[in-house]
């Protein structure tokens, strides 16, 4: 059997967890050694035993959509710190977007944040190729080098900006699909919603005198995207859905048996435009915090699987780039190490999802999607060992000097939330343990 991916082997012991409860059904003692799943039976006496009574444990989270700022911005977050915040959030692998400096659109580029990634990672770092040379929208990438590498990549993203121009969507999706690739699209328009465009296109806007966004600049994109997913028998991931206009396209465009997923942050199931009444630029992202009605169309889309995943968009910003007017102050909110407790909060207190849709939504799906093979698994004998151990019912106020991220642009900071996670396993090495 080949190994997992995942860090240079250490003189691992081996981890005999007791107690935990299963969700997604099984229960009974959990036996890792040699980074896999084994027998429990098999334990070697000098196992180090873990006592998990009373806890849940889920598969390692993966999350479609991480900004890890290395190469490039290394003083907002680096590939260490930023997965070192990720396994304290429960997850065992992250997408890392190509909107670095330089960008990840060459097969090298991709290497590069992989080979730092198995180094420094405390989590599987996969790269994000970028659909566009230099996030420019105007020649494709690198697409089939940068699949055909070490890197092996699947995904292709300009994040950040969307792929506007509907001839190289087109292209990009035609070309993705000879390898089983897939466009993850930012889907914002940008003649609709440009330049300036800071905050959902609303009553809120107009009172605070902020330029908005509508609505339509997204939802529109994924109509357009879903038909050119049609068309070119192809698969397109929507990232970041944001509106109710969205999750009707999507739900139609699913019925009619079209390739698309999409995912959903963790701050657009909970935060609402209101948040952005005192001007903080904490809660400027793209795209923007929406009404209450968009983010209940979220929750239940999320539920009923119109939505199939869950991605933080965690994008680190150092507070001189942050510290605006909130026009000029940059876009992105961290999240890795919050997003578990907001979906507690949001979908298994509220009753809206049990414990099998969330592990779907944060493991498996994004894993699929991705097309992370080792990422995802269910908790079984053979299998790669990447586990969340959690504590549902625990619960800590956030505190964004506490984070293991280098940034501080924390929106969750001063909420009491669920603090689930109490210890992260990738590949069979403990990857965070909660003191
Ligand atoms: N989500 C964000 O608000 N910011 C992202 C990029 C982006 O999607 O705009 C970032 O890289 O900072």
């Amino acid at each position: 059997m080949s190994q997992p991916p995942g860090p240079a082997p250490l003189p691992a012991r081996p981890l005999l967890i007791t107690g935990a409860r299963r969700a997604d059904a099984g229960s009974g003692d959990l036996l890792i050694m040699d980074g896999r799943y084994a027998d429990p039976a098999d334990a070697p006496a000098d196992a180090e035993r873990v006592d998990a009574d009373g806890l849940l444990a889920l598969p390692g989270l993966v999350d479609p959509h991480t900004h890890l700022r290395e190469p490039g911005r290394e003083d907002t977050e680096t590939i260490a710190t930023g997965t070192a915040a990720a396994a304290r959030g429960g997850y065992t692998a992250v997408l890392a977007m190509a909107n670095t400096t330089p960008v990840t659109d060459t097969a090298e580029a991709a290497e590069y944040v992989l080979d730092v990634g198995a180094r420094e990672g405390s989590a599987q770092v996969q790269p994000v190729g970028a659909v566009s040379k230099g996030l420019a929208g105007e020649e494709l990438a690198e697409l089939g080098l940068m699949a055909r590498s070490r890197a092996r990549v699947r995904m292709f993203s300009d994040d950040g900006r969307c792929v506007h121009d509907p001839t190289l969507m087109r292209r990009a999706l035609e070309y993705v699909r000879t390898f089983g690739g897939v466009i993850a699209q930012h889907a914002q328009d940008p003649r609709l919603a440009g330049g300036q465009a800071c905050c959902h296109e609303g009553e809120v806007s107009g009172r605070l005198g902020l330029p908005g966004w509508p609505a339509a600049a997204e939802s529109t994109i994924v109509a357009r995207d879903a038909q050119l997913a049609a068309l070119t028998r192809s698969r397109v991931h929507v990232c970041h859905v944001s509106t109710a206009e969205t999750v009707e396209v999507l739900r139609w465009a699913k019925q009619r048996g079209i390739a698309i997923t999409a995912e959903v942050t963790p701050h657009h199931l909970m935060l609402t435009t209101d948040e952005v009444v005192g001007y903080d630029p904490t809660y400027k992202v793209n795209p923007p915090l929406r009404p209450a009605e968009d983010v209940t169309a979220l929750r239940e889309a999320l539920a009923d699987g119109t939505i199939d995943a869950v991605g933080t968009d965690h994008a680190p910003h150092a507070r001189q780039d942050k510290e605006h007017a909130f026009a000029d102050a940059a876009f992105g909110m961290l999240g890795l190490e919050t997003a578990l407790g907001v979906l507690i909060e949001t979908m298994i207190n509220t009753d809206r999802s049990d414990w099998s849709r969330v592990i779907e939504a944060m493991s498996h799906a994004p894993a699929r999607i991705a097309g992370l093979p080792g990422q995802g698994r269910p908790i079984a004998i053979g299998e790669p060992a990447n586990l969340t151990l959690i504590d549902p019912q625990a619960r800590a106020s956030v505190d964004a000097a506490a984070s293991l991220s280098l940034s501080r642009n924390n929106p969750w900071h001063g909420r009491d939330l669920p603090d689930p996670v109490r210890m992260t396993v990738w590949a069979g090495r403990v990857t965070y343990r909660h003191d």
